[in-house]
């Protein structure tokens, strides 16, 4: 079962991304998560578009952007056109998150929804056919290196569960606070894709993406759940 790593950009080195990228991604991280963040939907400011546009030059790997934004139907089409792979919005943003990811889907890009901690996963059913991927966040959204909120885990249990009734063809990606010590037990639960920021970019990248990868086989071996 492949479980996928998507290192939050968030917690590199902001003056030297695509060296921190490549350390990432020649170890084996699949995916590049990027968290773009509008001082309004959270509070912080990160990165926009443009860097977006300049990531996508220096990488082949899936740019996964995670847009924090209150308003998505503002910037999808610059974010489209910036090169991301994946684009996610969140469900409490503004406008019609349905036809958000419609749009995101007609334009070639892959779709995906994610909730806050407070919003039940309910929230995401009706829009699974719409997504390839949705995503659960694990700690408040704004800032790297919070701790993982643990009433999470049965929200992903819950989610994996409507996934696997249905047979849908949707990832599940968790972000926030997610170390090697609690990756096991998330994986576990139903997780396929997970986003670690501070616990990648903290230390020596290449050895952290080494051993989340072994963690990931120690939660598929203990998961429930197959794909
Ligand atoms: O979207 C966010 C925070 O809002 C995340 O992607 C964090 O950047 C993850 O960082 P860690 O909790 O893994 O340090
Ligand atoms: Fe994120």
């Amino acid at each position: 079962m492949e479980i996928k790593l998507s290192p939050s950009i968030l917690s590199a080195d902001f003056a030297n991304l695509a060296r921190d990228i490549k350390i990432a991604t020649d170890a084996g991280a699949e995916y590049v998560h990027v968290d773009v963040m509008d001082g309004h939907f959270v509070p912080n400011i990160t990165i926009g578009a443009p860097v977006v546009k300049s990531l996508r030059k220096a990488t082949d790997k899936v740019l996964d952007v995670h847009l924090m934004i209150s308003d998505p139907d503002q910037y999808l089409d610059d974010f489209i056109k910036a090169g991301s792979d994946i684009i996610t919005v969140h469900y409490e943003s503004n406008g019609d998150t349905l036809e958000q990811l419609k749009k995101i889907r007609a334009a070639g890009v892959k779709a995906a929804c994610v909730i806050k901690p407070k919003t039940p996963a309910e929230a995401l059913f009706p829009l699974l056919p719409y997504c390839d991927m949705v995503l659960i966040m694990t700690v408040e959204p704004g800032f790297g290196g919070q701790g993982f909120i643990p009433e999470c885990m049965d929200k992903i249990k819950a989610v994996r569960a409507e996934i696997q009734k249905h047979g849908y063809q949707c990832e599940l990606e968790i972000d926030g606070g997610a170390k090697l010590n609690n990756t096991a037990d998330i994986v576990a639960a139903g997780a396929d894709v997970i986003v670690a920021g501070s616990a990648v970019f903290g230390g020596d990248i290449a050895d952290n993406v080494k051993k989340f990868h072994e963690v990931f086989e120690e939660g598929a071996a203990k998961a429930v759940w197959t794909k």
